[in-house]
Formats: structure tokens, C-alpha cells, sequence
């Protein structure tokens, strides 16, 4: 079904359609701004054409999100229509998420992801996915959830002086059992602890073991992903302040049998890493140990952003 819009002498039309976004942890330890994880919790955004642009929330917790132009789909949207040289066609948002704001599980790269390939549909820019994973890493300023939210699978990426390298990698075998506090962490205050310089020889190990990190987990040796997931030197140990239980979930988590405990992306969420076979029981007991968190066991996604043509109920001509 097309709805026809007429716009300042012309007209623009687009079927209705859907974009569907996974949630993402980030780092996964010494992989700082690099390796991401898709993860199976979505933002799903209803686009329709509309004679203004407008996005609008249906829960609760996002009614505090800007509608205008500074909200970050919008934002981003322009910014690819800007980048492109082209206008786009206004339309209408209508968001429900289960992916909760600044905990760590990358929302505001899953609104980017959603924002790149909203613009991408209504220019027809046939963007690649490297093109949208860069346009989204320019907004982000750093590769690692945008790369996941778009690609899916575990992806390794490099983004620097507008430049994207990136790989999506599929994986099995393993679940996160992800543990959220109640609390928000801005992820700018989160990375502000961070130095900006390291020696040498500690970015040369942190490197190591994130090398050694995504070559076990494909291979699927999980005992000596976790040797190295667990020698991050780039970001965890400036963060701890900011997490005070995080030392003896590592050692209950270890307990239970999983093989890695690491801070999600900027935190507050912590991520803890288990066998497909053991993910329930950590799961379970986490929960009854940490009535303060909660705890979902979330097995990674292979599959990103998906983008569904189809009328949607909303709309009315
Ligand atoms: N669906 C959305 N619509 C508009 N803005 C959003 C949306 N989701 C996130 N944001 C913006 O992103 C901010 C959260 O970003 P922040 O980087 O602090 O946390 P995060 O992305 O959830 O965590 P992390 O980067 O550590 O995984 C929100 O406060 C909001 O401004
Ligand atoms: N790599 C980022 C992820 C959150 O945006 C960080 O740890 O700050």
C-alpha cells in the first residue's frame, strides 16, 4: 500500500516498512572500541510517510527522547541525507525498543544503525553494508556496537581518519548471560576514566589477547577465549570504580562454570560468557545470587539489521 505525500510542489512516495535492530555488548574485554556482539534483545522502528518528519515511543522509559531534530535516528538520518547530497523524503517513526538506554548494550548504536538504514531505503542509496557500517562508526566515533547492530555475528572492525575495515563474523556454542543494574552509566562518563596514553608493551598485550580472543571463540575453545577475555589492559581496570561488584561476580561466575565475565561496552550492564551448556545454570544462579540485577541469557545473533517492506496497521488512506 503507497500513501502519496505532497511536499513544498512535489511529491514523494514510499511504501511503509519496518527495521528491526539487534541490541550488542561491546569489547568483550581487551577488544576497546573494536569487537562487538550482536545480541538477541530489538528496536524495532515502523517508518510511514508523513508530511513532517516526527518519531514517536511507545514505552514509558524513552518519552524523555527528543521528537525533533536532535534525537539521534533523526540526526542520523540527515546526516546520511546530507553526506548524500540529496533531501529525503519525510517520514514518520514509530519506535518500541527492549533494548534499555545507557546500560551498556549499545542503544545509541542500535538508533544510529536503524537512522543509516532508514535513510539508505528512502534515497535508495543501495548502501553496502561497510558504507552503512562507516556512516554509523562517523556518528558513534568508534566501530564496535554500530558494526554489530548492522552486520550481526561478532565483528571486528577498525575505524579511524574515515576509514572502516570490518568483518562479520558468525558464531555458536556459547550464550551471554548479560547482568543489568538498575542504574544508567553515560557511556562519555564511562570512557572519560580512561587514559589517553598506554605503554607500549600493555597495548602490545591487550592486543594479543584480543587476537587470541576472536581466533578461540571461532574455533570454539572457549577455556582459552576466557584466558585472554579476562587480561584486558586497554579499558576495565580504569572502570572499576564504577562497578563494585564486578570482582566477585568474575570469581562467583568462574564457580558456575562460565569461562568469561567482562564489562558490557561502557558498562553499567556486566556480561557474563558461558558454554551453551552451562548458560542456564549461571543463569539461574546468578539470578538468585544478585536479586538487584537482571539477568538475561541471551545466545548471539548472526543476523543485523533486517529491513521488512509491508503495509503497516497504522496507516490509514
Ligand atoms: N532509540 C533511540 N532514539 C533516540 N535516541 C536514542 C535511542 N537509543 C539511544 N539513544 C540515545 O543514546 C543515549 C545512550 O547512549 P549511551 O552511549 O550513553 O549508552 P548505550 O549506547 O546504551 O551504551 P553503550 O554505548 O555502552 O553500549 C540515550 O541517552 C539517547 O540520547
Ligand atoms: N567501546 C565502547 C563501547 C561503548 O560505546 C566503550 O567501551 O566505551
Amino acid at each position: 500500500m503507497k500513501k502519496r505525500i505532497e511536499r513544498r510542489g512535489y511529491s514523494v512516495t514510499f511504501s511503509p516498512f519496518s527495521v528491526r535492530t539487534p541490541a550488542s555488548t561491546a569489547n568483550l574485554g581487551p577488544g576497546f572500541d573494536s569487537i562487538g556482539l550482536a545480541l538477541p534483545i530489538f528496536q524495532t522502528i515502523d517508518v510511514e510517510p508523513g508530511s513532517s518528519w516526527s518519531v514517536s515511543y511507545d514505552q514509558q522509559e524513552f518519552q524523555h527522547l527528543p521528537p525533533d531534530g536532535s534525537n539521534l535516528i533523526l540526526k542520523t538520518i540527515h546526516k546520511v541525507a546530507r553526506d548524500a547530497g540529496m533531501e529525503c523524503p519525510t517520514a514518520e517513526l514509530y519506535v518500541r525498543s527492549d533494548i534499555p538506554l545507557s546500560r551498556g548494550l549499545g542503544s545509541s548504536a542500535a538508533a544510529i544503525a536503524a537512522g543509516v538504514s532508514i535513510a539508505d531505503r528512502l534515497m535508495n542509496l543501495n548502501l553496502s553494508i561497510d558504507e552503512q557500517i562507516k556512516a554509523a562508526s562517523e556518528i558513534e566515533g568508534h566501530p564496535d556496537n554500530v558494526s554489530a547492530s548492522i552486520a550481526g555475528g561478532l565483528t571486528v572492525s577498525r575505524y579511524a581518519d574515515h576509514e572502516l575495515t570490518s568483518i562479520s563474523l558468525p558464531v555458536e556454542g556459547f550464550s551471554v548471560v548479560i547482568m543489568a543494574p538498575e542504574n544508567e552509566l553515560e557511556t562519555e562518563k564511562s570512557r572519560g576514566v580512561i587514559p589517553d596514553t598506554l605503554k607500549h608493551h600493555e597495548a602490545v598485550l591487550s592486543s594479543a589477547a584480543a587476537n587470541v580472543m576472536v581466533a578461540s571463540l571461532l574455533v570454539k575453545d572457549f577455556r582459552k577465549a576466557g584466558q585472554v577475555m579476562m587480561k584486558d589492559g586497554f579499558h576495565e581496570p580504569y572502570r572499576l570504580n564504577f562497578f563494585p561488584q564486578f570482582e566477585e561476580i568474575k570469581e562467583k561466575s568462574g564457580d558456575l562454570g562460565a569461562f568469561a565475565v567482562t564489562i558490557s561496552g561502557a558498562g553499567p550492564c556486566i556480561a557474563v560468557f558461558a558454554e551453551d551448556s552451562a548458560s542456564s545454570c549461571v543463569s539461574e544462579q546468578l539470578t538468585a545470587m544478585y536479586p538487584e540485577f537482571k539477568v538475561m541469557q541471551l545466545k548471539p545473533v548472526n543476523q543485523g539489521t533486517i529491513l521488512n517492506e509491508y503495509p503497516s496497521n497504522r496507516l490509514s488512506v
